[in-house]
C-alpha cells in the first residue's frame, strides 16, 4: 500500500490529461472506491461516502457489503451480502475503473473482509483508508467478533490509515480502557504497532471535554487536533464522512496530514451547517454532506480564490519606514516581490485616501503581473476601489462577517487573532486566514501584546484556518517560528525586517532563502 509519498504521486496520476484518438483531451478524475454498507437513512455508510466524495470533487464508486435497515432511532436490521457477490463487485470496479484510493466501512463478516484483502492484493491501489466500523455512533454493534481478528491481523497491516473511534480503538486493543487524552495517545501508538502507516483515534465520545479531540500518529509524531465541540444531535455518519474525505483528499494528491486536516474541516463545516436540521424523531440525526452546494456562505468562502501557501513570506508595508529610507511604496513592493515575497499587504496608516488609492492601483498592477496577491490593511473602501485581492483586519476593525458581505466570496480576508475564541470566530465568520502575533516584541505596532511561541503554537493547533505568524520576526528568529512545525502555520509576516532596511531586495531574498532552507530541512 501507499506511503504518504506515494499518495502525493497520485496527484500527477489523477489529474493526468491525455489526448484521445479523436484528438479530444481526456481527463481522469481522482477516484475513491468505498467498500461499505448501505444506510437506508442515508446519513452514514455508502450514501454518506458518495455525497462526501462528490462534494470534494472526487469520483466515487461503491461496493455494497451489507444492506442495513436503520433510521435516527438506531439499526433495526443488517443483511450482509453473499461473499461471492462482494467479490464480484470488487472485481468489476477494480479491474476496470482505475481506482486511486479504497476506503472501507462496514465489513459485516470475516469472509467479506478476506475477500477484500484478496482483491486488494490482486488489484493494488495507491492508498487504503480503513474505517474499522464495529460499533455505530448510536452504539449498535455492526461487526462480529471474528471480524475484529480480521481487522487486526489482515486488514490493518495493509492500511495507510485507520480511523477508529474510542470504542473501536478499545476493541482493537482487547478491551483497553480509554478515558483520557493520554489514553488516546497510548492507543494510537499501540494500534500503529498493528501495522497501519498512520492512525487517527477519534475522541468524539471522550467524556468531560468541551473540545472534540482527535489524535493522529504517523509513526514518528503525535498530532493533537482540538476544536470546540459543535452542539448538535445530528452526528450520525461523522465517522464514514471523515474517512471518505481523507480518501478523497489523498486521491487528489494531499499528504496524509493535510488530508486529515481537510477532512476534519469538511465534517466541521457540515455539522455547523446542519446543527439545527430536523430529520427523524430518534436521538441521533444525519447531517448534510452536500452543504457546500446549498449555502453560499459555506460554498465559496474557503474556495479556490486563496492558496494558503501564499502566506509563506508575507510582506507588510510601512509608509514611515519606506520614507525614512527614501523610497516610495510602489518601489518597495516591487523589490519585495523580486526578492521572493509571496503576498503583499499595504499597511499605510498615515496615507491620505487619494494617495493610498493611487499607490494601491500601481501596486495592484505589479502584483497581478507577478501573480502575487495584494491585500489592503483595514481599508475595505480602498480594497474595493482598486480591486485588490483582499483585506486584512484586526479585532477592532470592521468585523469579518461584514467585510465578507462587502467583498463577496472570492476575495481573501485575513484577521488578527491572539486567542482560540477569536480563531474560532474567524472561521465561523468566513475569514481565509489568521495573522497571529505579536510572536516577539515589536516597535512597529504600539501597545501590542506579545504572545510568544507558545501562544502561537496553541492557536495554530486549535485553528481551522491557515495561520501566518507576525511580530518582531526577522532572520535571527524566523527559524524558531517555522521549526515549531505546528499544523496550519504557513509562513511569517514581516514589516521592519524588510522595509526598515537599506535594501529591500537583498533582505527579502535573504529571508526567502532562509525559509526555503528551513522548509527543506523540516520536510526531509
Ligand atoms: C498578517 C497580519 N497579521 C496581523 C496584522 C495586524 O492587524 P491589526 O490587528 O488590524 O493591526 P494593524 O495592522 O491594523 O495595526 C496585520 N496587519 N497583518
Ligand atoms: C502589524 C502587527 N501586528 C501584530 S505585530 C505587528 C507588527 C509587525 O511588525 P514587525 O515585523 O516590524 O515586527
Ligand atoms: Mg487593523
Amino acid at each position: 500500500m501507499a506511503t504518504v509519498k506515494n499518495a502525493l504521486s497520485t496527484r500527477t496520476f489523477s489529474v493526468l490529461a491525455t489526448v484521445g484518438n479523436n484528438g479530444n483531451c481526456k481527463r481522469k478524475p481522482p477516484h475513491v472506491l468505498t467498500v461499505a454498507g448501505s444506510d437506508s437513512g442515508a446519513g452514514a455508510g455508502i450514501q454518506a461516502d458518495l455525497k462526501a466524495c462528490g462534494s470534494l470533487g472526487v469520483y466515487c464508486s461503491s461496493v455494497v457489503t451489507a444492506v442495513t435497515a436503520q433510521n435516527t432511532v438506531g439499526v433495526q436490521g443488517v443483511h450482509p451480502l453473499p461473499e461471492h457477490f462482494v467479490a464480484a463487485q470488487l472485481r468489476s470496479v477494480l479491474s476496470d475503473m482505475e481506482v486511486d484510493v479504497v476506503k472501507t466501512g462496514m465489513l459485516p463478516s470475516i469472509g467479506i473482509l478476506r475477500v477484500l484483502c484478496e482483491s486488494l492484493k490482486e488489484f493494488p491501489v495507491q492508498a487504503l483508508v480503513v474505517d474499522p466500523v464495529m460499533v455505530s455512533t448510536s452504539g449498535d454493534v455492526l461487526a462480529g467478533t471474528s471480524t475484529l481478528d480480521g481487522f487486526r491481523d489482515e486488514l490493518l497491516p495493509m492500511a495507510d490509515i485507520v480511523t477508529p473511534n474510542l470504542k473501536e480503538a478499545a476493541a482493537l486493543l482487547g478491551g483497553l480502557r480509554l478515558e483520557t487524552v493520554a489514553d488516546m495517545h497510548h492507543a494510537a501508538r499501540c494500534i500503529y504497532n498493528l501495522g497501519p502507516k498512520n492512525v487517527l483515534v477519534k475522541g468524539g465520545d471522550l467524556p468531560d471535554t468541551s473540545d472534540a479531540i482527535d489524535i493522529f500518529f504517523d509513526g514518528k509524531q503525535c498530532h493533537e487536533f482540538r476544536v470546540p465541540r459543535i452542539k448538535t444531535r445530528n452526528t450520525h455518519g461523522t465517522g464514514c464522512t471523515l474517512a471518505s474525505c481523507i480518501a478523497a483528499e489523498l486521491a487528489k494528491g494531499s499528504s496524509m496530514l493535510l488530508a486529515v486536516q481537510e477532512a476534519k474541516r469538511f465534517v466541521e463545516g457540515a455539522l455547523l451547517y446542519s446543527r439545527d436540521m430536523v430529520i427523524g424523531s430518534g436521538p441521533q440525526g444525519p447531517f448534510d454532506q452536500l452543504y457546500k452546494f446549498k449555502d453560499q456562505a459555506f460554498t465559496s468562502y474557503r474556495g479556490e480564490h486563496f492558496d494558503p501557501n501564499s502566506l509563506f513570506l508575507y510582506a507588510v508595508t510601512d509608509w514611515r519606514m519606506n520614507k525614512k529610507w527614501g523610497r516610495g511604496i510602489v518601489d518597495a513592493v516591487k523589490a519585495a516581490i523580486d526578492g521572493g515575497a509571496t503576498i503583499i499587504q499595504l499597511r499605510e496608516k498615515e496615507a491620505k485616501t487619494g494617495d493610498f488609492l493611487g499607490a494601491a492601483e500601481a501596486c495592484k498592477k505589479i502584483c497581478q503581473s507577478n501573480h502575487v496577491p495584494l491585500l489592503i490593511n483595514d481599508r475595505v473602501d480602498i480594497a474595493l476601489a482598486c480591486d485588490a485581492d483582499g483585506v486584512h483586519v484586526g479585532q477592532s476593525d470592521m468585523p469579518v462577517s461584514k467585510v465578507r458581505k462587502l467583498l463577496g466570496p472570492n476575495k481573501i480576508i485575513g484577521v488578527s487573532c491572539k486567542t482560540l475564541e477569536q480563531a474560532e470566530r474567524a472561521w465561523v465568520d468566513g475569514a481565509d486566514y489568521i495573522g497571529c502575533g505579536g510572536v516577539f516584541p515589536t516597535s512597529t505596532k504600539e501597545n501590542n501584546i506579545t504572545i510568544g511561541l507558545d501562544g502561537l503554537k496553541a492557536l495554530c493547533s486549535a485553528s481551522k484556518l491557515p495561520v501566518v505568524a507576525i511580530g518582531g520576526i526577522k532572520k535571527g528568529n524566523a527559524g524558531s517560528v517555522m521549526e515549531l512545525g505546528v499544523p496550519n502555520l504557513k509562513g511569517i509576516a514581516v514589516v521592519s525586517a524588510l522595509f526598515d532596511q537599506q535594501c529591500v531586495l537583498t533582505e527579502t531574498r535573504c529571508l526567502h532563502s532562509l525559509l526555503m532552507d528551513i522548509s527543506a530541512s523540516t520536510m526531509a
